[in-house]
Order: structure tokens, then sequence, then C-alpha cells
């Protein structure tokens, strides 16, 4: 790694210290005490296997540091509605709020109005995240292993899993396969390089090969056609992350539906 400090490194060095500040506003047993602790989480790998299913994950995302603002104006609630009912199997949001724009309420309103897994899509550096996910309604976390040593991602995966929820661990290099653990439910290779966000299907595909073969591949990101997807399922994924290509629509929604639509008749 350069002597520059890259965008993961600076995003990692800004949740340590928000992490700081809000475990001394919310230590983890208030967080225990919110009403969505206690709720029973909906399963992703369910959602994913089930036959007929899109595969589709579908993220609210407005802006990026690769991509600057996506959508300025779209509401979280109507948006992920609409992506429910274009059946997308799973809907990620964004809850980084420095780098990707996130607002407090969008996690929130898209937890209120779905009735589908939900994945928060965070950067994971401490263990208190996972209760915070949990206290937030998340039926999935992302543990992503460019950012995590082995034993802190088997670690974080383990309480994720005791708390009732579901991991998703997202490698980029082969170097992160040893960050594979039984507590983790699906793989997401992300094809975008968070380093320098150059992105390469190719590339991920022959990573994907090299999993165990039971395990729920995920493609992430820089997907937007129904034919890189097609690819990508004829290569052994399952489901696909997708946000910019919804995203920067004026009806991210409409796009969706017609998006899954083709992808389907495929199968
Ligand atoms: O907008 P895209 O290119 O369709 O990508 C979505 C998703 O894969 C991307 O947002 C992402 C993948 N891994 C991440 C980790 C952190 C933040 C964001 C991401």
């Amino acid at each position: 790694m350069s002597a520059k400090q890259n965008i993961l490194d600076k995003i990692v060095q800004q949740k340590l210290a928000e992490v700081a500040v809000q475990k001394e506003q919310t230590p983890i047993f208030q967080l225990m005490e919110c009403e969505n602790f206690k709720r029973k989480c909906y399963s992703a790998k369910e959602s994913i296997s089930k036959q007929g299913a899109s595969g589709v994950i579908a993220e609210f995302k407005r802006q990026s540091p690769s991509k600057g603002v996506i959508n300025g104006t779209a509401k979280p609630a109507d948006v992920v509605k609409d992506y429910e009912e274009a059946g997308a199997s799973m809907v990620s949001v964004l809850t980084d709020e420095k780098f990707f724009g996130a607002k407090a309420s969008d996690f929130a309103s898209a937890r209120e109005t779905l009735n589908i897994p939900l994945l928060r899509k965070e950067f994971i550096v401490d263990s208190y995240q996972i209760y915070q996910s949990k206290a937030m309604g998340a039926d999935v976390i992302l543990l992503i292993a460019a950012i995590l040593t082995p034993q802190r991602c088997k670690d974080f995966a383990f309480i994720a899993k005791d708390l009732g929820m579901e991991v998703l661990l997202e490698l980029h290099d082969d170097a992160e396969l040893k960050h594979v653990n039984k507590f983790v439910d699906l793989v997401g290779i992300n094809n975008r390089n968070l380093k320098d966000f150059s992105v390469d299907t190719e590339r991920s595909i022959r990573l994907a090969k090299r999993l165990p073969e039971d395990m729920i591949r995920v493609a992430e990101s820089g997907l937007d056609s129904p034919e890189v997807v097609k690819d990508m399922r004829e290569n052994g994924f399952q489901a696909f992350l997708m946000g910019e290509h919804f995203m920067k629509m004026d009806s991210p929604g409409d796009t969706c539906k017609s998006f899954i639509k083709e992808i389907v008749a495929a199968i």
C-alpha cells in the first residue's frame, strides 16, 4: 500500500472516531432495550435461494466517493418499497453519512416500510456496530475483509449470528479467502476495487470459483446491464448487489422492475 492514505483508510479512521462517540452516547445495554432488538430477522439466504428469486439486492445510495452525488432527491421509503414490489430479494441501505451522504433516517424508514431482508451497508470496524445494527432493525450486516483480520471477522460474524442476523462477507482479493468462516452466510465479491475504484467482473468470476461450493455468491458493484448479470449467474453467482444503475434514474423503482423482468425471464 502506498504511504498516501487511500479512501478505505480514511473511512476506517473516521468510523473509529464516530464509534468512540456513539459508545459514550448509547452504551450497548441501551441498544439492547430498543424495540427492534427483539424482532425476528428475515433470512437473506432463504430469500435469495427461493425458487424463481431474482437475486437482486437493490441498494439505496445517495452518493459515493467514486461517483459523487448519484441521486439528490430520492425518498428512501418510496424507493425501497418500489424495490420490494419490483421483486428484489433484499434491499441494502447505506448508513455512512460522511462519505456516502446517508441521512440518519434512511435506514429507519426502510425498516418501517419493508417486508423483505434489509442489509445495513456500513463499514464495521468495532463490535459495537453489530449491536447497533441489530437495534436499528438490520437483518444482515456487511463485513469487509479488507478492513478486518480473519480473526476479527470470525468474532464479528459470531456476534451477528448470535443476535439472529446473517452475515455478508465482502472479498475482493484471493488473499482474503482466509476470511471466510463458518459463521458467514453469503460471500460478496466486490467487482470494484475500493482502493482505486476500478471495476473488473472477470476477476470476480475467477475468485468466486475458489469459494466453498455451497456458499451463496453475491456479485457486487458496477453491474449495469442484464447481460452482465446473466453472465455472472452462469458463473455461479446467485445474487447481484446493485446501486448506481437504479439510483441514477428518475425512478429507481421502475428501472429495477424492468431490469428484474429481463433477468428473471432468462433464468
Ligand atoms: O452502485 P453500484 O456500483 O451498483 O454498487 C453497489 C454496491 O456494491 C456498492 O455500493 C458497495 C459494495 N461494497 C461496498 C462497501 C461499502 C460501501 C459501498 C459498497
